[in-house]
């Protein structure tokens, strides 16, 4: 619905200003409710923002973290976001931070789809602060175009929680928080750098179907206006 741009000089300034905005809406969650939630992406973009939000004073024991959505991999692999997170995210001043993963060491991604709905339930919605990435390809979270699920995902009406996605362009099978769990963040932010990703969001507002770019469904239909950080 509404897209708002902020622009930085770069990745530094970027996660600095990205974690002030964070940090802001974590405060007033816990002020307000006692307690706060935040869901992450994963990919090469935020590692920068994590290690710099990881350094905040905050009261960090009643946060909780998520992922957007996560590989079909156990935490110790590279591609893992979870590992990701665990590295960059989860220490310093964050270590006291409760995390929510979305791989359960279970045979099959339908069942972990199953397993991590339920016990993420206990987060509560709306999130208090989601963060997307976009790839190249205008996927976002794991709403890949040409994904075995993607009109379940993307549907306004399918339930929040967790649902699988098979797509040539993911690798492994994944797991991925619907559209309808995130789109109503209380802060809603997508978080790109670099002119090609610029360019890909120029392709992503301009007309075209949703299904050739889920980063559309986000931008359209979002009930929470996107926040969206660049850099160079
Ligand atoms: O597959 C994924 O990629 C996107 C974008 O990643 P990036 O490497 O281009 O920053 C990410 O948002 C998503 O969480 C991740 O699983």
């Amino acid at each position: 619905m509404t897209a708002n741009m902020h622009a930085f000089a770069n990745g530094a300034e970027l996660a600095g200003k990205l974690a002030d905005k964070v940090v802001e809406v974590l405060s007033a969650a816990i002020a307000a409710r006692g307690s706060a939630s935040i869901a992450v992406s994963g990919g090469s973009t935020p590692k920068i923002f994590f290690q710099t939000l990881s350094s905040r004073s905050l009261d960090w024991r009643k946060v909780t973290i998520t992922l957007v959505d996560e590989r079909f991999v156990p935490a110790d692999n590279p591609r893992s976001n979870h590992l990701l997170v665990q590295e960059n995210l989860l220490k310093d001043q964050a270590a006291s931070a409760q995390f929510f993963p979305l791989y359960q060491d279970v045979a099959s991604v339908e069942e972990a789809a199953v397993i991590a709905t339920e016990k993420t339930k206990s987060i509560g919605y709306p999130f208090d602060v989601a963060i997307l990435g976009m790839g190249n390809d205008g996927h976002t979270a794991s709403f890949f175009p040409g994904g075995s699920n993607l009109a379940a995902a993307l549907d306004a009406k399918s339930p929040r929680g967790i649902i699988t996605m098979e797509a040539e362009g993911a690798g492994e099978p994944r797991l991925t928080f619907t559209f309808s769990s995130l789109q109503d963040a209380r802060l809603l932010v997508l978080h790109i750098e670099g002119e090609g990703k610029k360019g890909v969001l120029a392709k992503a507002e301009a007309p075209g179907e949703e299904t050739e770019m889920p980063i559309r469904a986000v931008l359209r239909r979002a009930a929470s206006p996107v926040e969206i950080y660049w850099a160079p």
